[in-house]
């Protein structure tokens, strides 16, 4: 069976080093000074950190090359040119970094808060001071930054789901999954609409929750009637279920729910000792609202009602799934996205080849 992989192309290139400058001194009294130019500074390296509070790649644009900074050129003055800052590449763990074009793995990414580094950004190019001679004390001439370098890259990522939705053809399922994260799954009046299952993306409080929506489950789906038995595997591995009854459902919701119990039991009985929340769906219906007095007091647990069609009671959902989610990590541990995602590269400083011919202010034009 398939297994739900997100993956992304996107290059990642580390800076060039900072060129280095040519420039001579200048003082009063002394007319022909020495050369004075400094080292161009080292290009910025590309690291991957892996972060647990991730959970998928859509943090990244697909084929956007992220670039480290280049180093700025050297100086007069023997002043170094400052080093180009890092790139760090936030990953959640299990992402692999394959050769986008042979597909080689180039690195496994898997323990929290690890770092890898991956390109290592160009040296500076040496100033003109490395270069006077007893023949030569006024060199014109200063290295270039060595280039950093650019990589195409795929990554890699195998989901699973942290939240399955459980409940009888119809019940909404898909309807909830498109208003909670930017999935689109085929919503239909008619049983099985959803035939394989679909995953999306809830973003809640800076956290990444998954959410499968798996084909409705029948009675006898243990047997193997109906679709979404199959399916069950795909929720067997998730942190917590919901099980949506469809309270406008000529169906006994408590029976429904106690089938649904029965079929998961029958499949894995620990997954009736999972965190769970019972959702009443289609709450905008007035039939649904007149039910569902009557259907808490019969069972045990807290029903959330919800409605997808007006999005009455999502709200509340959302905070209750994010704390279904979130085990021992504080919510203030959450998710810092740095901006580098948002780097533009054209707004890089400096990335003259070749050697600088800048002056230093006190070499004036004097020669
Ligand atoms: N009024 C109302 N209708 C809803 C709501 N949610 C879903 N529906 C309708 O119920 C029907 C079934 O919705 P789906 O989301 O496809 O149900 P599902 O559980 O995914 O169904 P399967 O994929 O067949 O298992 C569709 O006609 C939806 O428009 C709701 O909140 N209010
Ligand atoms: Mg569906």
């Amino acid at each position: 069976m398939n297994s739900f992989v997100d993956e992304m192309k996107i290059g990642v290139a580390s800076g060039n080093g900072g060129p280095g400058c040519v420039s001579f001194r200048r003082e009063k009294y002394v007319p022909k000074g020495g050369p004075d130019g400094g080292d161009g500074g080292r290009g910025g390296d590309v690291i991957f950190r892996v972060k647990d509070n991730l959970k998928t790649l859509t943090h990244l644009r697909p084929n956007k090359t992220y670039r480290a900074q280049n180093g700025l050129p050297g100086e007069g003055r023997k002043k170094h040119g400052k080093d180009g800052e890092d790139l760090v590449v936030l990953v959640p763990p299990g992402t692999q970094v394959k050769d986008a074009e042979t597909g080689d793995i180039l690195l496994d990414l898997v323990e929290n808060n690890s770092e890898h580094r991956f390109l290592i950004g160009g040296i500076g190019g040496q100033g003109n001071t490395h270069f006077a001679t007893s023949r030569n004390q006024t060199p014109r001439f200063a290295q270039p930054g060595m280039p950093g370098e650019t990589r195409k890259i795929r990554l890699e990522l195998s989901l699973i789901a942290d939240i399955g939705f459980v409940g009888y053809p119809n019940a909404g399922k898909s309807s909830l999954l498109g208003v909670l994260t930017s999935a689109h799954p085929k919503v239909g009046a008619y049983p099985f609409t959803t035939k394989i299952p679909n995953l999306g993306v809830l973003r809640a409080f800076n956290r990444d929750i998954i959410l499968a929506d798996i084909p409705g489950i029948i009675q006898g789906a243990s047997e193997g009637a109906g679709l979404g038995y199959r399916f069950l595997k795909h929720i067997s591995r998730t942190a917590a279920l919901l099980f949506l009854v469809d309270l406008s459902d000529y169906q006994d919701p408590v029976e429904v729910f106690e089938n649904l119990k029965q079929e998961l039991h029958a499949y894995e009985p620990e997954l009736l000792k999972r965190p769970h929340y019972i959702l009443a769906t289609k709450m905008d219906i007035p039939e649904a609202r007149e039910r569902l007095d009557e259907f808490r007091s019969k069972v045990s647990e807290e029903v959330l009602p919800v409605s997808s069609a007006t999005r009455d009671g999502i709200d509340e959902l959302i905070k209750k799934l994010f704390s279904l989610t979130v085990e021992k990590k504080s919510v203030e541990e959450a998710v810092e996205v740095p901006d580098y995602y948002s780097y533009d590269p054209d707004d890089d400083h400096s990335n003259a080849e070749g050697a600088s011919e800048s002056r230093s202010e006190s070499s004036g034009g004097k020669e």
